[in-house]
């Protein structure tokens, strides 16, 4: 993850101060990419301990359309916890735009499905995309979509090589970024979707392309960004996958197994809300 520790040193040396909703204040640069090879394993921080169980969790509930907490609290995750009303609901969020986006004939498009259609039917599509900036819900929603904008590409196998299959990869764009506690498990989640993706659209795994637009360290978190630059990356995991499963909406928490993750020790911060 030499990527990610490039951006946290990219922000220190590039960044300017800048207020924000919080009133924490950040350190922000706007615009930044960084690219992972699947193939080079899984893209996990590992010069902090990542809650892995937490991220899995949080896809699984993505996929099944859900936008209250009830199932996060009951697999014992928190990270949602401090936006939900008092029902735990937190509005049309991700889940709810990705399976159910409301148009205006009164018809939901579950733009999902749409995607693995296109990978399975017309691979070398441009429009093989999913938005969860829906203008028109913006307000009902207890915090807007960070990770706005998601695409994947198919490149042909290269024969020569002895390539039988195609490469799926997938761009995330992301608005805005809690660089130290909200990309290492948005990075983690999206190379997880395209995997999932993969296996069921029969593919090989491709790049994962991560490009932020306010990417920001908060001004509470640069003790804990010291130190974690002080630390030497070390190897990457694995993350196996259930190869039985064939859709993306069969998969359970027991179909993920990580492997070989040998991370530094965890560093707390606290969460701008
Ligand atoms: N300021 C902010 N940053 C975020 O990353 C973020 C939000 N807000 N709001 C919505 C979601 C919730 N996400 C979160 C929220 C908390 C943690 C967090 O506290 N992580 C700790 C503990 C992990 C755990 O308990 O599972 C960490 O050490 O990574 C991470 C992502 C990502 N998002
Ligand atoms: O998946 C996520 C969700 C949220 N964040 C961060 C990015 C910002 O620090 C806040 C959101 O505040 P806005 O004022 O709506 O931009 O949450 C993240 O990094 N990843």
């Amino acid at each position: 993850m030499q990527q990610y520790h490039d951006l946290l040193r990219h922000i220190l040396q590039h960044g300017v101060k800048k207020t924000d909703r919080t009133g924490t204040g950040t350190i922000s640069v706007f615009g930044y990419q960084m690219r992972f090879d699947l193939k080079d394993g899984f893209p996990l921080v590992t010069t902090k301990k990542v809650h892995t169980k937490s991220i899995i969790h949080e896809l699984l509930w993505f996929l099944k359309g859900e936008t209250n907490i009830a199932y996060l609290k009951e697999n014992g995750v928190s990270i949602w916890d401090e936006w939900a009303d008092e029902n735990g609901d937190l509005g049309p969020v991700y889940g709810k735009q990705w399976r159910s986006w409301e148009g205006i004939d009164g018809k939901s498009v579950d733009q999902l499905e749409e995607v693995l259609k296109l990978l399975k039917n017309t691979p070398d599509s441009r429009r093989i995309m999913v938005s969860a900036w829906n203008p028109t819900e913006l307000s009902k929603m207890k915090l807007q979509p960070c990770h706005a904008l998601f695409q994947f590409y198919v490149a042909p196998p290269d024969e020569a090589a002895g390539e039988t299959k195609g490469k799926l990869s997938c761009q995330l764009y992301q608005r805005s970024a809690d660089v130290f506690l909200g990309v290492p498990f948005n990075i983690a989640s999206y190379a997880l979707l395209t995997m999932m993706i993969a296996q069921e659209c029969d593919l090989d795994l491709g790049d994962f392309v991560w490009t932020g637009g306010d990417t920001h360290i908060y001004s509470n978190h640069l003790e804990q960004v010291d130190l974690q630059l002080s630390r030497e990356p070390r190897a990457l995991p694995i993350l196996q996958i259930n190869p039985d499963v064939k859709s993306i909406f069969d998969f359970k928490y027991e179909d993920f197994e990580l492997k070989n993750y040998n991370p530094w020790p965890g560093i707390k911060a606290p969460v701008a809300v």
